[in-house]
């Protein structure tokens, strides 16, 4: 360890120790540290809601599709190929801004991107409300996904640097509050405009140009981040914008803090080179995008996007059989994820991230539990073929014997009816090459609303135990949203230092990004060869090591000012042992903070001081 680090260690303890016992005399006002939420100035509640749109459009314009698309593929009749490439470019395309966007963000600033990000979204809405063809349409999606990425790996820095210590997690928090209620206004758009069957589809896709327009004209008017402008030399304005955040805290600790922290970064890792590779050969920096990016896969692995995703479906084999009944209920699962994240809120400056997210991935593996359980119930009682019409083309589908084989395999579809003691006369066809609404031939290929006409389930299967779905389905959001749906994002804004922050947020929000495609693309083929509960029971297991890389590797950033956060990763990612207090600096700070009892200490070796810290 330099002893440059070690005097920042030493002022850091000491500035913790005076935390404890509260600004010196003769201090011109309350420090930073010491606001709580009555002295935090609106203003600072404004800036988080200004920013937090780009948290809504990425909501919005990933949530509005499914709706879409159901009115789109019979208006400009659209493959199957067609279908994916709408829906999955926005999210590629966002994998590749938010990695771009590093650069971007440590060369324009925050407020320049936010803006950058905002013109895309309106650029992109028009596109998609006046395209006349699929290829224009695609571009409108890939031109939306750009504005996604940016937006995404943007919002949570600049909320994060514009926040007081006490408020950071909570107004991070909100940007996800907003991704999740951008979601839910999604589908309840989706819902009323599904009955206009010509054009609903520009109206839902035209319609978060209303937002994009309203974040762009507040960010002319809103301040660029004061430890961008720090960082950049600009310290005037620095602290001009720090006074105006503030609203006439003294902000003299803060602004030494944030500027001692820039030259002493800058001394011990130098500034020049590409920032990616003096990241990885920086150990505490290295370590924090270990955290940063291995939190940010473990949330898509958990299969969040599949879930909703497939919520409709998962309401069809409930029973719920009618298209806009299925769209609108689907609109009361992204409702329940949006609650849930409400509370994510709500608790995460209560019992802090490094809990919220282990209680998370708990409940989040057990509900996967239970949605595998449901599933096999369900295969395992799935009903038989009991009718095998002539097939002229001997496709694949005359072999199963039943609807669970029969559903699994993506050309196939089970045409039934059913009555009270019920399904009968089932049979196993092939789907509709236009469409995957109906089967190719016979009864199901042109099916009317009438009462003895029969149901065409694609992608599922009728059964009696979708009560225990349904179950793992609520359970599931509902421990998925506060923590793992909201804590990457949060952490992530947090844990890096000035000079790496922007690249840090860019790879871990392109890694987001890039598992939430290769989830999403893999999970009919996962389910054709592991079957739907094969895939969530692999889920869950992949929760189960997601479960273990947080108990071993995320440490607490409750309270703590951004610049005492790199202090948390200066030492070796520990495992989960127990550990005698020692007497290094580092952890006496830790001990000496107002926020924390004395530190508890998990570690693997003598060498490995700080695990992780159990709050109050
Ligand atoms: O944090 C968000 C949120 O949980 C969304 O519901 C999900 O769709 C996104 O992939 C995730 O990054």
């Amino acid at each position: 360890m330099s002893n440059r680090t070690g005097s920042r260690r030493q002022k850091a303890a000491e500035d913790g120790e005076r935390s404890l016992i509260g600004p010196p005399s003769g201090h011109a006002g309350e420090s930073v540290r010491d606001q709580d939420a009555s002295t935090t100035p609106f203003f600072v509640y404004l800036l988080a809601f200004f920013s937090a749109l780009g948290g809504f459009l990425f909501g919005y314009d990933t949530g509005v599709v499914s709706g879409a698309m159901l009115l789109l593929k019979k208006e400009m009749h659209l493959s199957a190929l067609w279908q994916e490439l709408l829906v999955s470019s926005t999210v590629g395309a966002a994998a590749l801004s938010a990695l771009s966007g590093g650069f971007l963000n440590g060369w324009l600033g925050r407020r320049i991107c936010i803006l950058i990000a905002s013109f895309i979204f309106c650029g992109g809405g028009i596109v998609m409300a006046v395209a006349l063809s699929k290829v224009v349409l695609l571009v409108g999606r890939i031109t939306v996904g750009l504005g996604i990425g940016i937006a995404s790996m943007t919002v949570p820095v600049y909320i994060a640097e514009v926040s007081p210590p006490h408020l950071r997690g909570q107004l991070v928090t909100i940007n996800s509050l907003f991704i999740t209620g951008g979601q839910f206004i999604a589908s309840v758009v989706d819902g009323a405009f599904s009955y206009l069957s010509h054009d609903g589809w520009r109206y839902m896709l035209g319609l978060s140009i209303l937002p994009a327009v309203l974040q762009f004209f507040g960010f002319i008017f809103l301040p660029e981040s004061p430890r961008w402008l720090l960082q950049k030399g600009r310290s005037q304005e620095a602290r001009q914008v720090l006074g105006r955040i503030r609203g006439g805290q003294n902000i003299e600790e803060e602004y030494d803090t944030i500027r001692t922290s820039i030259e002493e970064e800058e001394n011990e890792t130098g500034s020049g080179g590409v920032v990616i590779l003096r990241i990885l050969s920086y150990g505490p920096t290295r370590r924090a995008l270990i955290v940063g990016c291995g939190l940010q896969m473990f949330q898509q692995l958990s299969g969040i996007n599949t879930v909703m995703y497939y919520s409709a479906t998962i309401l069809q084999m409930a029973g719920v059989r009618e298209d806009k009944q299925a769209i609108w209920l689907a609109g009361a699962t992204s409702a329940t994820n949006f609650v849930f994240t409400l509370v994510g809120v709500w608790l995460v400056e209560r019992v802090g991230r490094r809990k919220l997210t282990l209680g998370s991935l708990l409940g989040t593996g057990l509900s996967l539990t239970l949605l595998a359980v449901g599933f096999l119930l369900s295969a395992q009682h799935s009903p038989p073929v009991t009718l095998h019409p002539v097939d002229f083309h001997n496709s694949t589908c005359r072999l199963y014997e039943s609807c669970e084989p029969c559903m699994l395999d993506p050309d196939c579809g089970f045409c039934y009816l059913e009555n009270d003691a019920g399904v009968f006369n089932s049979s196993c066809v092939p789907v509709s090459p236009a469409s995957t609404d109906s089967a190719a031939w016979g009864r199901c290929s042109n099916r009317t609303e009438e009462s003895f006409s029969p149901y065409w389930a694609y992608n599922y299967c009728p059964t009696s135990y979708s009560w225990v779905v349904l179950l793992g389905l609520i359970l599931y959001l509902a421990s998925f949203a506060p923590g793992m749906g909201t804590m990457p994002w949060t952490v992530n804004s947090e844990i890096y230092p000035l000079w790496a922050r922007s690249t840090g947020n860019a790879c871990s929000a392109g890694v987001n990004w890039i598992f939430n495609v290769l989830v999403s693309l893999t999970f009919l083929h996962v389910a054709e060869y592991l079957t739907y509960y094969g895939a969530f029971f692999l889920y869950a297991g992949l929760v189960v090591l997601g479960l273990l890389f947080v108990l071993c590797c995320l440490p607490e950033t409750k309270g703590l000012q951004l610049e005492e956060i790199e202090n948390l990763f200066a030492r070796r990612l520990c495992s989960c042992g127990d550990l005698p207090a020692s007497d290094d600096r580092h952890v006496h700070y830790i001990r000496q903070s107002s926020d924390y009892r004395p530190a508890h200490y998990g570690a693997v070796d003598s060498d490995c001081a700080i695990a992780y810290i159990t709050l109050r």
